[in-house]
């Protein structure tokens, strides 16, 4: 199944769309917008000390960060989106990179406080910042944790040095260990790992057995990643240069069962493809990706998706920040804000993007939340008559029922093949009488892949504007 890093959309999207078409094919009027409220915040970091083998993340490293002036734009940034999106209350802030944990504390405080001073930042709100084992002396943990954040994501990836060394990773396992037991002191039943799977040359029992160890050492939250190869990475090049051997497919499914069968065993909840929660200990900010609720993004290669009031908008827009950190700087300087993409979303894109998210989590699409985005087409009537989605649910891996739409067992981990048909019917349900075709073709019924993709294609309207 697909387990990797976070990206706006799944590939399927894009994959699955008739001819290529959403916008201009949907009949139906837009939703009625509702009021400007909440929306969660992300924040991009986008140094790191070192390059990891296998990332193509937008991270730089670089001699020296101008951490004042990268400092003095993120805050900037953080209050113009605020007020461009008119956002009265943010349930969320997360740090992510690159490596956030090599900021000073004192700059995260200084991006907290500028969205408490624009908005509404209530007490328990979580702020989650990314640590990497390599910057995470207690001093600094207790720095961060003074200045607001308290959700830690560790990025461990491995506890084997072999592998950590063929991942490009800066620690060893003892550092990584080391970290975890630092973050549990100070963020206790908040400290989350990230671990990879699918490694080269891995063995499904060598990967059960650094679960095994990482259970040993883990707080309330696990993400596992299925390792992607990335065009562009060293790691990939060696792959695909025949040095490196990659697990079979058939292995990295049994890998992904594997461990989620012992994370439920050890009292995790399975909550999304990805990510696994013992005692209530799910990410609200992840979330409400998943649950495709409003999120600004600020920072270098941020993605946002708010509806911008502020600039008499009416419609839920998909942005992205400026990717590369000296020239967003200098927008940022300029008109207060990086936006270097903004895309409207038609309201079939936005129903796609609830299905395909939502369907990412145990608890799935609610009827309510869909007829936010969908007053004129239920999920009764979308997925409930003769088609694709009742063949699935035949087949066991899909539910709809009083509480709405979602995956068994069985069909989360199994999302990336079941999304396409999902997909095509959305679009004919939506637009009877659409071109067909360009569909999913015979649906694959594997257990791994990827679903990662950029932002599929939206039409796109307007490129910066909306400064100070
Ligand atoms: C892969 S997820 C890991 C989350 C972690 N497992 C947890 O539970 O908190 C986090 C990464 O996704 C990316 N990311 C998340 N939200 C983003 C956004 N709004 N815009 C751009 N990148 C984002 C960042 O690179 C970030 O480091
Ligand atoms: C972009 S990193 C940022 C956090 C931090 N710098 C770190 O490395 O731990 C967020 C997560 O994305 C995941 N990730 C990055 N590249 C990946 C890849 N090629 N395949 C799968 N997951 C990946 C890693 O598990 C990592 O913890
Ligand atoms: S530290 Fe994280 S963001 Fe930086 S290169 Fe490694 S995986 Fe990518």
């Amino acid at each position: 199944m697909a387990a990797r890093g976070w990206r706006p959309l799944a590939a399927a999207i894009a994959a699955a769309r008739p001819g290529g078409g959403g916008p201009g094919a949907a009949p139906a009027p837009a939703p009625a917008p509702a009021a400007p409220t909440a929306a969660a915040l992300y924040v991009h970091w986008p140094y790191c000390r070192k390059r990891c083998s296998y990332c193509n993340f937008n991270k730089y490293v670089v001699p020296a960060v101008d951490e004042v002036a990268v400092r003095a734009c993120l805050v900037r940034e953080a209050r113009t989106l605020l007020r461009l999106s008119q956002v009265q209350s943010v349930t969320s802030v997360f740090f992510g990179g690159g490596t956030p944990s090599l900021a000073s504390p004192s700059t995260i405080a200084a991006v907290l406080e500028a969205v408490a001073g624009a908005a509404h930042l209530p007490a328990g709100a979580e702020v989650t910042l990314e640590a990497n084992p390599s910057s995470t002396s207690i001093q600094r943990l207790a720095g961060f944790r003074a200045a607001g954040v308290n959700r830690l994501s560790v990025g461990v990836q491995s506890l084997d040095d072999a592998e950590l060394q063929l991942l490009g990773r800066e620690h060893t396992a003892a550092e990584a260990r080391g970290a975890v037991e630092a973050a549990w002191g100070l963020f206790p039943g908040r400290t989350s790992l990230d671990l990879l799977f699918g490694l080269p040359g891995q063995s499904r029992d060598a990967w059960a057995q650094g679960l095994e160890a990482a259970l040993g050492l883990c707080d309330d939250h696990i993400s596992l990643y299925q390792l992607t190869l990335e065009q562009g990475t060293a790691l990939a090049a060696q792959v695909w240069g025949g040095a490196l051997p990659m697990p079979p497919q058939d292995l990295l499914a049994d890998m992904y069962l594997t461990a989620r069968a012992m994370l439920v065993a050890a009292g995790f909840r399975h909550y999304e493809v990805s990510n696994f929660a013992r005692k209530g200990a799910l990410s609200t900010h992840n979330l409400s990706y998943w649950r495709a609720e409003q999120y600004i993004g600020v920072g270098p290669g941020a993605h946002g998706r708010f509806v911008p009031w502020g600039e008499g908008g009416c419609s839920r827009e998909a942005r992205v920040q400026t990717l590369e950190p000296g020239a967003w700087m200098r927008e940022v300087q300029s008109q207060g804000h990086g936006t270097r993409r903004r895309v409207v979303l038609s309201p079939l894109e936005q129903l796609e993007e609830v299905l395909a998210l939502g369907l990412r989590t145990d608890e799935g699409i609610t009827h309510e939340r869909w007829g936010q985005f969908s007053p004129h087409l239920s999920l009764q009537a979308a997925f409930g008559a003769p088609g694709e989605a009742r063949a699935l649910q035949e087949q066991g891996w899909l539910v709809l029922d009083g509480g709405g739409l979602r995956c068994t067992w069985e069909g989360l981990a199994l999302l990336d093949s079941l999304l396409p048909d999902l997909l095509c019917q959305l679009q004919h349900r939506w637009a009877p009488g659409a071109a067909p075709g360009g569909g999913s073709g015979a649906p694959r019924r594997s257990p791994t892949g990827d679903g990662a993709a950029g932002p599929s294609g939206v039409a796109e309207v307007v490129s910066g504007g909306g400064g100070e």
